[in-house]
């Protein structure tokens, strides 16, 4: 039997995906989203030049020696512009974030001052221009300053609500229908019977597709019954995306791509090179796209991070940004691999050159979660890769989900 090389996989999957439509949201909600235009300042930041300290704005000439007497004109604070102008041998007291007064392009620390009356002594030379925040200082009329893609975070919300924007023009964010299989689930919280399994990885895929800026929509456990997986496939209409969980392989009981052949599906592929994940499956129901996923609960995380991300960052319009690739040095020997693309669960520790050290776990079997939720990374091993030794590069990738 031939096996889908996993990047024909991911090729397939990614073909002709177009983001999906744009939508306002106000600044409060704008965290995690994807900006779906750059932003362009409308404005100078600050707009005007500003004292940066609180002390006295003077001309830099009546100061460049010291100790020099001016004349105290009037007071500046901040949101409350100074109407007059600064003349030889006069200042007006300011604080931070003032507009600078006309004729004045000097801020003089009051630490360096001595207040009398209304006169104002300053001890201290001072160079002119110092301390004044020059108009467009952070940024000017016309820059480009967050570019469509990027992930809103505190940084760039801040950035936004300066650039006076109160709502943000972000991608719409994929709804992933979720539907879990199989007669031996029970929910979390019940008492399973000694045949039963809790079901865990609708609760796991859920917490991973909000983690990536897509809305999660759980259809609950599905029985292995054609009439039940259909009933639920049509739950699904609407959604962007389907990830079924189990049912995938060859079983008598794995009956999920029948149901969704019976719904009309659009087989792209089943089964490919990757381990875990061989039974992974890919089609499409019109205009839902549809994601089969190995029932073991290690395999449906790790193919959930291989390749239900990349589809749901296209959809989002999601720029790389922050997908470099990823090396480390291997913390111990590893054996040749067949034919299937391997992923192993591997702890990270800081390495001595630059490169963290990433050991794989002797055991890598795709129903241990408890091993997947203490890993740090995934170790990449190409099919048929020749043994490897502690020390050589490879390439890693985060498990920060
Ligand atoms: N004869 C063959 N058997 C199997 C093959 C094969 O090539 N030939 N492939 C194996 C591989 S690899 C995988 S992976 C699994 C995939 O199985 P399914 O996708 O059909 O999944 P199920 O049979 O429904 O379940 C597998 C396993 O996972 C547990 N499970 C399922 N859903 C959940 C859930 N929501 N929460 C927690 N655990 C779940 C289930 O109880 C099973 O233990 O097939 C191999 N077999
Ligand atoms: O590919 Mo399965 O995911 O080995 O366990
Ligand atoms: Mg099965």
């Amino acid at each position: 039997m031939s096996l889908l090389p996993v990047e024909d996989a991911l090729a397939r999957i990614l073909q002709a995906v177009e983001p999906l439509g744009v939508e306002e949201v106000p600044l409060s909600h704008a965290a995690g989203r994807i900006l779906a235009e750059p932003l362009i300042a409308g404005r100078d930041q600050p707009p005007a030049d500003t004292s940066a300290m609180d002390g006295y704005a003077v001309r830099g000439a009546d100061v460049a020696t010291a100790p020099a007497t001016l004349r105290l004109i009037g007071t500046a604070p901040a949101g409350h512009g100074f109407d007059g102008a600064v003349g030889p041998g006069e200042a007006v007291r300011i604080f931070t974030g003032a507009p600078l007064p006309d004729g004045a392009d000097t801020i003089v620390i009051q630490e360096d001052t001595r207040a009398e009356g209304d006169t104002v002594t300053v001890q201290e030379p001072a160079s002119a221009g110092r301390y004044v925040r020059r108009a467009g200082l952070d940024f000017r009329t016309g820059d480009t300053l967050l570019e469509a893609g990027m992930t809103l975070n505190a940084r760039r919300i801040g950035l936004a609500a300066a650039m006076n924007r109160a709502v943000l023009p972000v991608r719409r964010r994929p709804r992933v229908a979720i539907m879990p299989t199989g007669d031996e689930l029970v929910v979390p919280g019940e008492t399973p019977r000694a045949d039963q399994i809790v079901s865990s990885n609708n609760y796991a895929l859920a917490a991973f597709v909000e983690r990536f800026g897509a809305e999660a929509l759980d259809l609950g456990i599905v029985r292995d019954d054609l009439d039940a997986l259909r009933a639920a496939i049509a739950r699904a209409r609407g959604c962007d995306i389907l990830v079924t969980l189990g049912g995938a392989s060859v079983g008598d009981h794995d009956l999920v791509q029948q149901a969704l052949a019976e719904e009309g599906l659009d087989l792209s592929f089943w089964r490919i090179a990757m381990r875990p994940g061989k039974p992974l499956m890919y089609g499409r129901l019109g205009n839902l796209r549809v994601l089969g996923l190995p029932g073991n609960p290690v395999s449906s995380l790790v193919c959930g991070r291989i390749f239900l991300k990349p589809l749901m960052d296209a959809l989002l319009g999601r720029s790389a940004e922050h997908d470099r690739p990823l090396r480390a040095r291997l913390g111990r020997d590893l054996g040749e691999n067949d034919r299937r693309q391997d992923y192993l669960r591997a702890t990270l520790k800081p390495g001595d050159d630059g490169y963290p050290v990433a050991t794989p776990y002797d055991r890598q079997d795709s129903s241990m979660l408890g091993m997947l939720a203490s890993a740090d990374c995934l170790v990449v091993r190409t099919p048929f890769a020749s043994p490897a030794r502690a020390g050589d590069l490879v390439d890693i990738v985060p498990l920060d989900f």
